[in-house]
C-alpha cells in the first residue's frame, strides 16, 4: 500500500517546502477567492518559481476562460482541477481550449453519486472523489468531511482517479486500503487552521499514505 499525495491549499513558503521535503507527489493552489486557501496567480507563480520535480495543480471553482488564462500566463500548471459544478462540455472546451490535462471532482454521498462520474470519462483526464460539502458551508470542498470509502471499493474506473475528504495522518491508510485508492488529496487535515498547515502534520500524512 502506497499512495501518491497531493498537498492542497498551500499559501506559503514553508509549506511548500514540508510539503516537497516530506515526498509530495502534487502541490494544490487554490484560485477560488472565497476560501482561506485562496493565492492569486501572480502569489502562486512566486511561490512555486524554484519547484521542481514537483507537479502543481491549479483548483478552479466555475471559473471563466479570462481567469484560466491569467493564471496559466503566470505560471505552468500540470493539471487543472475543477471543484464547481462545471459540466462535461465545459471540461472538454476547457482542455481543448488551454491543452492542460483536466482533473474533475465528483461529490459523494451515496453509492448513487458514483453514476455522476461517467459523464466525465471521455473529457477529463483523472477524476478526485471527494465528499459533498456540508449544507451550510460556503466551500465545495476543503471541509474536512469524509465519505464512505467503501463506495469506491472494487470501483472500475477508466480514469486514473485521486481519492479527497477528511483525510488525516490517522485514517489515509484505512482509507487508501478500503477504497483502493492509488493517490490522495489533503488540506484540512495537515493544518493547524484553516489555511494554515503545518509541516509535523504534512510529513505524518505523507508517511501514512505512502506506509514509509
Ligand atoms: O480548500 C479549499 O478552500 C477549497 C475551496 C473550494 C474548493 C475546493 C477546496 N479544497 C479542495 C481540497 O482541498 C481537496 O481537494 C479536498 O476537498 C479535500 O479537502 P479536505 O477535506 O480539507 O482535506
Amino acid at each position: 500500500m502506497s499512495a501518491e499525495v497531493k498537498i492542497c491549499g498551500l499559501t506559503d513558503e514553508d509549506a511548500i517546502d514540508a510539503a516537497i521535503d516530506a515526498g509530495a507527489d502534487y502541490l494544490g493552489l487554490v484560485f477560488f477567492a472565497k476560501s482561506p486557501r485562496f493565492v492569486t496567480p501572480d502569489r502562486a507563480a512566486e511561490l512555486t518559481q524554484f519547484v521542481e520535480g514537483v507537479d502543481k495543480v491549479g483548483l478552479f471553482v466555475d471559473a471563466e476562460d479570462a481567469f484560466l488564462e491569467e493564471a496559466l500566463t503566470h505560471l505552468r500548471l500540470d493539471l487543472l482541477q475543477f471543484h464547481g459544478a462545471e459540466t462535461p462540455e465545459r471540461i472538454d472546451a476547457i482542455r481543448r481550449e488551454f491543452a492542460v490535462p483536466v482533473m474533475k471532482v465528483i461529490a459523494i454521498g451515496s453509492a448513487e453519486d458514483l453514476a455522476k462520474a461517467e459523464p466525465y470519462f471521455a473529457v477529463a483526464d483523472r477524476l478526485l472523489f471527494d465528499a459533498k460539502p456540508p449544507k451550510n458551508s460556503d466551500l465545495p470542498g476543503g471541509n474536512a468531511v469524509s465519505f464512505d470509502w467503501s463506495i469506491l471499493s472494487g470501483y472500475k474506473c477508466p480514469l486514473q482517479w485521486m481519492l479527497a475528504g477528511g483525510l488525516t495522518a490517522d485514517n489515509v491508510a484505512e482509507a487508501i486500503r478500503i477504497s483502493g485508492a492509488r493517490a490522495v488529496d489533503v488540506s484540512s487535515g495537515v493544518e493547524s487552521a484553516p489555511g494554515v498547515k503545518d509541516a509535523a502534520k504534512i510529513a505524518a500524512f505523507i508517511k501514512a499514505a505512502k506506509g514509509t
